[in-house]
């Protein structure tokens, strides 16, 4: 079974069809790249998977269960976490904090029991301290994790993001050009964290991207979009040697 599904996806700003029945197969345990030029609709598309906006038409199906026209925050618990083209974390909140707001998506104690300071709060949010800690040591902040998040550099912003998206528990992570900004040395370390990340968290990766040195060197399979339409799809290397994609993106 494929972890996402989409068909026929389409939804228009006014006049503007940002994106026209789009479809893309993404494999369990891929890592799946979105590439196209400025505009294309990329990150429309993520908005759409997200549930942010509610497609015009389409469906979208996630590990089978469909999830079309959803909300966020079910969608979310259905599986799918996301970054932000622009880094949007909780800046005054502590590194540690930031990573355990995704982990408080999934209930770990009443509001009551919240409120009260009840034996549960003290022992879920011990928990959730070591928890956090684990996913900082992946991305190696967990020297950080009492920092304030809006001081640590703007590389490590990125990765604390993913650190929080993952905190959610998903199964597909979409990442919306998580090197931007970033200089070619944070870039190679943040290609080994995505395919770390996918290794050992057992998940499927989409992600939208520029950078192709990022694109060519862990992404398997492409899906090029040009005004809000599928361009070409399949394994990155033919995709890139597309003579369509060439001079539609690449040749820029
Ligand atoms: N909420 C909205 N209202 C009106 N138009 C929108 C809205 N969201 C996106 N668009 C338009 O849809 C088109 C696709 O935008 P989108 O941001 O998805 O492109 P993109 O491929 O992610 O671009 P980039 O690579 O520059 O981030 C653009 O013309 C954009 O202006």
């Amino acid at each position: 079974m494929n972890m996402l599904d989409v068909t026929h996806l389409s939804i228009s700003f006014g006049g503007l069809k940002a994106v026209d029945d789009f479809h893309i197969n993404v494999k369990k345990g891929q890592l799946y790249g979105l590439i196209g030029p400025n505009g294309a609709g990329k990150t429309t598309i993520f908005n759409l998977l997200t549930g942010v906006y509610k497609p015009n038409a389409g469906s979208i199906v996630l590990n089978g269960n469909n999830i079309t026209g959803k909300r966020s925050i079910d969608i979310n618990k259905a599986g799918v976490a996301r970054t932000f083209q622009n880094i949007r974390l909780f800046k005054d909140l502590s590194v540690l904090d930031n990573v355990k707001v995704g982990l408080h998506n999934n209930n770990p104690y009443s509001t009551i029991e919240g409120i009260l300071r009840l034996p549960r709060y003290h022992k879920v949010e011990r928990k959730m301290d070591e928890r956090a800690i684990e996913l900082l040591k992946v991305f190696d902040l967990d020297k950080y994790c009492h920092y304030n998040a809006s001081n640590l550099p703007y590389g490590q912003q990125r990765k604390l993001e993913i650190a929080r998206a993952l905190a959610t528990g998903p199964k597909l992570l979409l990442l919306d050009e998580p090197a931007a900004g970033m200089n070619p040395n944070e870039t190679a370390e943040l290609m080994d964290t995505i395919r770390f990340v996918r290794d050992n968290f057992d998940m499927t990766i989409l992600l939208i991207e520029h950078d192709m040195k990022l694109v060519s060197g862990i992404c398997e399979e492409l899906t090029v979009l040009n005004f809000g339409q599928v361009l070409c799809q399949g394994e990155t290397a033919a995709v890139l040697n597309d003579p369509e994609v060439i001079k539609a993106y690449l040749g820029e």
